[in-house]
């Protein structure tokens, strides 16, 4: 009888948990939100608008034909494309509004105005990451960077942004031109065999995954290789398959693929451990530190350790580890592709390029790091490449405290934010009217490309929580880019379908096939 009251009393106790965080919690914030004058589209209970969400786009870019000619005014025009239920729920609703995915509620965001005086309330430590993706990207993230919050995230900050110092990233670019000639090899080795097409997004993302595990870990056998592939199955289980984030119980409508990214997790965990101990070990025998990023992060808390007595653990190491491999890799291979398809689209952009990297390299095969920064146009070209297809097309927080805006109403705490960052990007109101036109020299005298409002351009985020990695994905760029040009011109192949879609990043769908031709 006892037992009998005391598995009602925890049934009835697991009800109200759930009740509270599936119902109540997040009916409250919406009521809050609600009064503040927010309006969005109706919800369902438990999908929330995730039925919307999935609905097939029926929105088909140009085709490569139109590309190729000179009308490309209306062809970058993408919002409706990767996002086609916020472009509808903005034309009903405006820049901000509430939607739902499952039973957890998200304030979305495309207005910069809105954003500043919202941001300019919290300090970097205050923003939390949403709950509902932090559980759900676990085994690829885990408590890296990119979700730690409060002083937790102020630790891990301060000792790993030291490593990205451009003192720091000289030393790795030896590393990003050899990965990159070994792939110039291969298409040399192709194209002679008369086979002209490459599919550059393809390769530019193995190129970079080889960059970003040798930088990171220093390492080019096997289990560089093995880490690799890991990491990349995981990222597919986890945004390719169909999937209901933050619907009750979600995670178990595909129990195969849930159990098979926490296997995946839990062996990249282990490799990582054995690389960070081995490396440990033999940092302690011979004092000889590498220059990867390991090396310099195992630096980074040894000085803090000495300063602070505060360490990063092996634990927390390994879950950086991952996140560098993921936040790192794809990023930077993307702003390369695209701009390697908006070079063969834009074949004057490429001739310019070319002659300055002519100007300032010459034909040193030796690329000099400090050269580097006088390559303008290039920088130019990579602002607008992510602000036509920004690789990350979204930016995301969680309100820890209650934030008041204008003295006027309160944002919630506990409320999720999206931010829509290529909605932003392609906003003719921030732009002008050649928004969706690929025009680089809008960068010449501006950092914010002429956007009317400086928070309107946000490829690497905002605030103190703003991308980490950023001047070693430019000095990637420019690596890449450099020797990629002197070596080969671009143009479209006729099989290139412009289809960019969502997968965590803004990926080309069907790749960027290219005619690939060496130069004399
Ligand atoms: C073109 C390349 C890249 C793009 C577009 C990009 C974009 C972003 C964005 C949008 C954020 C979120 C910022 C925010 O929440 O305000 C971010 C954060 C981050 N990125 Fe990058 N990223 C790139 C390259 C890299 C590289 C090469 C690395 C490291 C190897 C890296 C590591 C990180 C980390 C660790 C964070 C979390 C920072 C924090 O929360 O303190 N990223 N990145």
């Amino acid at each position: 009888m006892e037992i009998l009251v005391l598995l009602y009393g925890a049934l009835a106790l697991a009800i109200l948990k759930l009740s509270f965080s599936w119902w109540i919690s997040p009916f409250k914030t919406h009521q809050k939100l609600k009064t503040c004058g927010f309006g969005g589209p109706p919800p369902s209970f438990p999908l929330g608008n995730i039925q919307e969400i999935k609905k097939k786009n029926t929105n088909t870019l140009n085709s490569s034909s139109t590309l190729n000619s000179s009308t490309t005014t209306t062809t970058h025009d993408i919002h409706a494309t990767v996002f086609p239920y916020f472009s509808r729920w903005q034309n009903s609703h405006g820049k901000v509004f509430i939607y739902w995915l499952g039973t957890e509620p998200f304030l979305y965001i495309a207005e910069p105005e809105f954003l500043k005086k919202m941001s300019s309330e919290v300090v970097a430590k205050k923003w939390g990451k949403p709950n509902v993706f932090k559980n759900d990207r676990k085994p690829m993230f885990g408590n890296g960077l990119i979700m730690v919050e409060g002083n937790e995230w102020f630790h891990h900050r301060h000792v790993v942004a030291p490593s990205f110092s451009p003192i720091n990233l000289k030393a790795m670019a030896s590393m990003m031109k050899e990965s990159t000639e070994q792939m110039m090899e291969r298409w040399i080795t192709q194209i002679n065999s008369s086979n002209r097409e490459i599919d550059v997004e393809k390769e530019i993302i193995a190129t970079a995954g080889e960059i970003i595990a040798t930088t990171s870990f220093g390492m080019k056998d096997q289990k560089a290789r093995e880490i690799c592939e890991k990491l990349r199955e995981l990222q597919m289980i986890l945004f390719k398959t169909t999937r209901y984030v933050g619907v009750p119980f979600g995670k178990w409508f595909n129990t195969k693929k849930t159990l098979e990214a926490w296997k995946l997790g839990k062996e990249i965990d282990k490799l990582l451990l054995h690389v960070i101990t081995n490396r440990k070990d033999s940092n302690n025998k011979e004092k000889d530190q590498k220059e990867d990023l390991l090396g310099l992060l195992l630096e980074a808390n040894r000085k803090v350790d000495e300063k602070l007595g505060k360490t990063l653990s092996t634990r927390q190491l390994v879950d950086e580890c991952k996140t560098f491999f993921f936040a790192g890799h794809e990023t930077t291979a993307l702003a390369i592709s695209w701009t390697l398809f908006l070079l063969a689209v834009h074949e004057d952009w490429q001739i310019q390029l070319r002659d300055e990297i002519r100007e300032v390299v010459g034909d040193n095969r030796e690329i000099d790091t400090n050269a580097l920064s006088s390559l303008k146009k290039m920088k130019w070209v990579m602002n607008e490449a992510v602000r036509l297809y920004p690789p990350a097309p979204n930016v995301q927080r969680q309100v820890r405290e209650d934030i008041k805006v204008d003295n006027n109403f309160t944002v919630p705490s506990g409320t999720n934010i999206w931010i829509d960052v290529v909605g932003m990007h392609h906003d003719p109101t921030l732009w002008g009217d050649d928004v969706n036109e690929f025009r680089p020299e809008r960068f010449m005298d501006d950092v914010n490309g002429g956007c009317n409002h400086k928070m309107g351009y946000l490829p690497f985020g905002f605030g103190g929580r703003m991308c980490v990695g950023r001047s070693l994905s430019f000095m990637e760029y420019k690596i890449v880019l450099t020797l990629l040009l002197s070596r080969f011109s671009f143009k479209l192949s006729p099989t290139y379908q412009h289809q960019p879609s969502i997968m965590l990043s803004l990926r080309p769908t069907h790749g960027i096939p290219l005619i690939v031709e060496t130069l004399i």
